[in-house]
């Protein structure tokens, strides 16, 4: 399905996930605007680089590279790849280079994100969630690693569309997508999705990061696999109290699943080895709150949190 006419698309915050979707939709045909800070001089000299799993080395040479927002066309559809920590003050940003009626869609991990923005962004702006399952890196400015997966699930958190045109706006969006290569589906509830995603962020992205450990080592050993599982039987509880039902075993599906991952560090890794603001507000803190408004107590999770939040306020100075 495709009927629309094809949108103008502006990625908001080049880095692993805005540069991987950026360029697949640019390479389908799709006008792409790319928003970048700290590679901009790069990427408008050299363009971008997605070196891809299976179909190898992918350049971009010419990219309409843009390091302000203002200056940008009105796009149709804002894919925000910045991480949840920059969104408030991304949220001006937004509203510069969007449409009309845009749709902007988070592409963040964690909870509570679209929640935080939506007071931000006028009520004529559509808001959505783009999960995305995927394990990619910056290596360098301009240059995306993606290791495995890509898939984007679209899901709509709120705006001016009733019933039935948020349905065929994720549609619309799914097809898009598909039509660049990326595996999509529509979400039926955002809320679910987003607690059924966090049983894998919350112990890999903090363990990663506190005992400087790739996925394949946490698996490994014997301690930090027993600790992987409590940390997801944790959030599991916590979703179920939140009406989030998940599937049936999940904990242990997901470690088979990460299993059969390749080694990868997750982002929050990167975040805490070059220094960068994490995603703790997102990932952490906002489920413990929502649990907790529950009657329901996430005691490790609470404990990583802890000790992320040392770590980073350490490194802060
Ligand atoms: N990487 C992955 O495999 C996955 C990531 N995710 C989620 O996707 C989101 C993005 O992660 P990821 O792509 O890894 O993050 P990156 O750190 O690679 O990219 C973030 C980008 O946002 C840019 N940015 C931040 N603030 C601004 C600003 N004010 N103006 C312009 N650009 C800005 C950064 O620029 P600068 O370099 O200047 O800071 C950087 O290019 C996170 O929520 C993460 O949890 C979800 C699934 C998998
Ligand atoms: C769960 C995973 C590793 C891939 O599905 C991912 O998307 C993430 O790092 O957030």
């Amino acid at each position: 399905m495709s009927a629309s006419p094809r949108p103008r698309i502006g990625i908001i915050g080049t880095g692993a996930i805005g540069g991987y979707y950026g360029l697949m939709l640019a390479r389908a045909g799709f006008e792409v605007h790319f928003l970048l800070r700290s590679e901009y001089a790069a990427v408008a000299r050299e363009g971008l680089r997605v070196r891809h799993a299976q179909l190898g080395e992918l350049h971009l040479p010419q990219v309409n590279a843009w390091c302000e927002a203002a200056a940008m066309p009105a796009c149709d559809w804002l894919l925000v790849g910045a991480k949840s920590t920059a969104n408030a003050e991304l949220a001006p940003l937004i509203v510069q280079a969007a449409a009309a009626d845009a749709k902007v869609v988070l592409l963040q991990n964690g909870l509570g994100v679209e929640e935080a923005l939506r007071p931000l962004l006028p009520d004529s702006l559509h808001l959505l969630g783009g999960l995305c399952f995927i394990c990619a890196h910056r290596e360098a400015p301009g240059v995306v690693v993606h290791q495995s997966q890509g898939v984007c699930n679209l899901g709509y958190h709120s705006g001016p569309a009733d019933e039935a045109q948020r349905l065929a706006l994720l549609e619309q969006g799914v097809a898009w997508l598909r039509e660049a290569g990326i595996e999509s589906a529509p979400i039926a509830d955002l809320a679910q999705a987003r607690w059924q995603k966090l049983v894998w962020n919350v112990p890999y992205n903090g363990l990663s990061a506190l005992l400087g450990a790739s996925t394949r080592l946490l698996m490994a050993q014997a301690d930090s696999r027993a600790l992987l599982l409590a940390l997801m039987e944790e959030v599991v509880a916590a979703a179920e109290a939140a009406g989030a039902p998940l599937p049936a075993n999940y904990p242990h599906k997901l470690l088979a699943y990460t299993d059969r991952m390749p080694d990868y560090l997750p982002s929050m890794y990167h975040d805490f080895a070059q220094r960068r603001p994490a995603e703790l507000q997102a990932v952490y803190a906002a489920p413990l709150a929502a649990a907790a408004a529950l009657g329901v107590e996430m005691p490790r999770v609470r404990m990583l949190y802890q000790a992320l939040s040392f770590l980073q306020a350490r490194a802060q100075g």
